[in-house]
């Protein structure tokens, strides 16, 4: 009989796509009408991979050629900073010299940041705080190191709100503190490709370099507040130009992995106004 019950717990276990554990265990009963359903995991992407690609690859040569004028620009940057603080004139995009935000805006027509959440007790939510997001737009990464489903996460995982489960168990670990930034600064720091870093650590930080990777920061749609983004499996293509890898906010936690590297991005739902925060659903049954 425990057997036959565990078998039932088992096979509606599996059938959840994205959970961040310790939340589903403690607040699926409160939410079941927020549940989202799709009838197969092919059905589940809104967007094609060439379509996220197009969207990052989009924002990451904005982001690259405003770098690159960086170099020219630091100096600059450093005499009006001086200049600013003598003057008591506010930064813009924390004191970056080329603001990642409106390479953002430039590039998709709008901004995402994170805010104290519009709802009690949820800590901080993310926002558009510029521009329209259309339906059907890539809107934020989620940030993290990335498990294969066989490699060991239990040390990061306890008491870690962050860690996303992918329906083929692939886990990525959101957590900006702690051992899961150790381990992904370490991570990162160990893959480069010639003088090409393959990943980004600033979302590790306040002000991320590429700013839609605070993506682990949404919180959980309510009965109330519907969602109006929801996840999807992005895996990074071969020709996924090398130079802009430096950008993606996730890396393999071992060297190792014959496959490509995966990311999740969010992608709206509905027409997203300047103002409204994103919710997303942290549970998603595949059926
Ligand atoms: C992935 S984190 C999201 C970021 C989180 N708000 C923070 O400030 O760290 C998931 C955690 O956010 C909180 N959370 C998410 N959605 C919520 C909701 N609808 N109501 C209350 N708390 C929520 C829960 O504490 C949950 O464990």
């Amino acid at each position: 009989m425990f057997r036959a019950a565990l078998k039932r717990f088992q096979s509606k276990w599996k059938s959840y796509r994205h959970r961040f554990v310790p939340w589903v265990v403690l607040n699926l009963s409160k939410n079941e009408k927020t549940l989202r359903q799709v009838r197969g995991r092919s059905k589940d992407k809104l967007l094609s991979d060439e379509e996220v690609s197009g969207s990052l690859l989009k924002l990451f040569r904005v982001l690259r050629r405003s770098h690159g004028a960086d170099h020219g620009q630091q100096l600059r940057a450093v005499q009006s900073h001086f200049l600013r603080q003598v003057t008591g004139d506010e930064e813009q995009c924390g004191g970056n010299p080329v603001c990642a935000h409106d390479a953002m805006l430039q590039s998709l027509g709008f901004c995402i940041d994170r805010k104290p959440s519009t709802l009690h007790f949820a800590g901080t939510g993310v926002f558009v705080t510029r521009g329209f997001v259309p339906k059907g737009a890539t809107v934020a990464m989620y940030p993290g190191t990335v498990y294969q489903a066989y490699e060991p996460i239990l040390l990061q995982s306890i008491g870690n709100p962050f860690v996303f489960r992918c329906i083929d168990g692939v886990l990525l670990d959101g957590n900006d503190k702690g051992i899961s930034k150790m381990v992904f600064k370490s991570c990162s720091g160990r893959d480069r490709i010639g003088p090409f870093m393959m990943s980004d650590t600033s979302w590790l930080t306040a002000t991320p370099q590429n700013p839609l990777a605070v993506g682990q920061y949404v919180n959980n749609c309510s009965n109330d507040w519907p969602a109006n983004v929801c996840y999807q499996e992005y895996d990074v293509p071969d020709k996924f130009p090398i130079e802009l890898r430096q950008c993606l906010p996730n890396i393999n936690y071992s060297l190792d992995i014959q496959r490509p590297l995966r990311c999740v991005v969010l992608v709206s739902l509905r027409d997203i106004k300047a103002g409204e925060e994103l919710f997303s659903n942290y549970f998603t049954i595949v059926r």
